[in-house]
């Protein structure tokens, strides 16, 4: 039978890029779906944001909701300090498949925790199955209609904490309004947004970026 798209960016990123050199690994897959098939991986125009985002919070615990094919885990993993973790969930089992071989081939393995499960059933687990007291950076890129549930599941399984960023993509396209409209007014986050454009398309989208305050 003929092979999936996420196949065909991981053979792409098999071909073009180098083992280990995690800038290759991503610059192949923008490259794919840019000149071969889009797909719906943050790109690179928003993945300079999300790069400078993750340097400035320098963070030792990362969680990613919905890792895909596994390119905005591997930009996250590739800045991370030694010792740092990464822990990203995936559901979709073929997806969770190509995404570990993706996150291996840029060399990134020892960084990253790949679970395959639903947010919901492993948010409530991280302290008493990954030792997880507190995140202290979040990157939401899963299905959008589950970002505001899991933010508030978050909330209430006492993983954020004082100063813990969450970064929430496509807040514009596809759009999050329940989201977006809750960081913005409540008054336990800071929130800001970052305009840029859908991945390796002109139209507009962008991140939002929200300091949870305790
Ligand atoms: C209920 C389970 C919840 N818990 C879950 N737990 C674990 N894993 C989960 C959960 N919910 C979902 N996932 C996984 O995360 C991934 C899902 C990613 C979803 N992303 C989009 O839909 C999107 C669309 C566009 C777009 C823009 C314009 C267009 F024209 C077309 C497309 C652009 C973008 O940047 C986008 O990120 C993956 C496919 C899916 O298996
Ligand atoms: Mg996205």
């Amino acid at each position: 039978t003929r092979s999936t798209r996420p196949q065909r960016l991981l053979k792409a990123v098999q071909k073009h890029a180098t083992r280990g050199d995690p800038q290759s690994v991503i610059s192949a897959i923008d490259h794919f779906c840019r000149h071969s098939e889009w797909a719906m991986n943050i790109g690179d125009e928003k993945g300079s944001i999300l790069d400078s985002v993750v340097s400035e919070v320098n963070p030792e615990k990362v969680l990613e909701l919905g890792t895909y094919c596994g390119y905005s885990t591997v930009r996250i993993a590739r800045l991370l300090p030694p010792g740092a973790r990464l822990i990203t969930l995936e559901f979709n089992a073929d997806y969770a498949a190509i995404a570990r071989q993706v996150i291996i081939w840029a060399g990134l393995e020892d960084k990253v925790q790949l679970v395959e499960g639903a947010s919901e059933d492993w948010i409530p687990r991280m302290k008493e199955h990954f030792g997880i007291e507190t995140f202290d950076f979040v990157f939401l890129d899963h299905w959008k209609d589950r970002y505001l549930p899991d933010t508030k599941l978050m909330e209430d399984c006492g993983l954020l904490r004082k100063g813990t960023v969450l970064l929430a993509d496509n807040v514009i396209c596809p759009g999050v309004p329940d989201y977006l409209a809750y960081v913005r007014n409540s008054l336990s986050y800071k929130s800001c947004y970052f305009k840029s454009h859908l991945e390796y398309t002109k139209a507009e989208d962008g991140l939002e970026k929200s300091v949870f305050l305790g």
